[in-house]
């Protein structure tokens, strides 16, 4: 059975007091009662310090991007030794803003993937269309291509450290959602192009999150949809009393 995932992308949000308490709230609110694996991604200076409160508990921690080299004269970047240095080992990549406002390309995003699953981290890899190429009808051939230029070439045995993140661009912090049969349009989509490329059996296990506005309110639903395994969560992760009603409508 595919694993059920909701982790929180915390973006540019929260300070270290703020993440602490943030996740000293959210460990209550969660209680026992969710099926999911549960994940979190605050911002690189507060990840030691959520990795050392969630010491006693089963939720994860994830770094929101990293660089794809192992060392050297990178000013202001952080590689994926550091990160698993503090116990952080899955990171997102290839996030919509990060490919909006920093240039990342599905070349850059190669790079990134290799160096992760070199080094044994999980990977949360993100892609979506935008509002054109969806009113364009556009939107299949785009995602098809961002799987395949940024993701497509690893290899099968590496597949058990991808999650897939759908989050169509036109949904992210609008308030806009895909309604739960466009998500399980896409998902089945996602599916099946990865069955074509690889083959059934991969294509089964991976987990395909949904992003964009998944708030308390439309989780449910959303959830419910066969190939929905989970959701990535921006604003309606930086409040515990929403982020684990979203957790516990799995
Ligand atoms: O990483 C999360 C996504 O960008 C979704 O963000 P949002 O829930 O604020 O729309």
């Amino acid at each position: 059975m595919r694993k059920k995932i909701v982790a929180g992308n915390w973006k540019m949000n929260k300070n270290l007091a703020g993440t602490k308490t943030l996740l000293s709230e959210l460990k209550t609110e969660l209680g026992q009662s969710s099926n999911a694996e549960i994940i979190v991604a605050p911002t690189f200076t507060n990840l030691y310090g959520a990795v050392e409160a969630l010491k006693s508990s089963d939720v994860t921690v994830a770094a929101q991007n990293m660089h794809q080299a192992t060392n050297g004269a990178y000013t202001g970047e952080i590689s994926a030794d550091m990160l698993k240095d503090i116990g952080v080992e899955t990171v997102i990549l290839g996030h919509s803003e990060r490919r909006a406002y920093f240039g990342e390309t599905d070349a850059l995003l190669v790079e990134k993937v290799n160096t992760a699953l070199e080094n044994n981290m999980t990977i949360i890899f993100c892609f979506g269309e935008e509002l054109e190429d969806r009113k364009s009808d556009h939107h299949f051939s785009v995602v098809e291509n961002q799987l395949k230029n940024g993701l497509f070439h690893i290899a099968e045995t590496n597949w058990k450290n991808v999650v897939l993140a759908y989050e169509p661009v036109w949904a992210i912090g609008t308030g806009e959602t895909a309604s739960p049969e466009q998500a399980q349009e896409m998902h089945a989509f996602i599916r099946s192009a990865i069955a074509k490329a690889y083959n059934q059996d991969i294509a089964d296990a991976v987990s395909i999150l949904y992003g964009g506005s998944v708030k308390p309110a439309n989780a449910e639903e959303i959830f419910a949809k066969p190939d929905v395994d989970g959701g990535l969560i921006g604003g309606a992760s930086l409040d515990a009393k929403s982020f684990a009603a979203i957790a516990n409508a799995i």
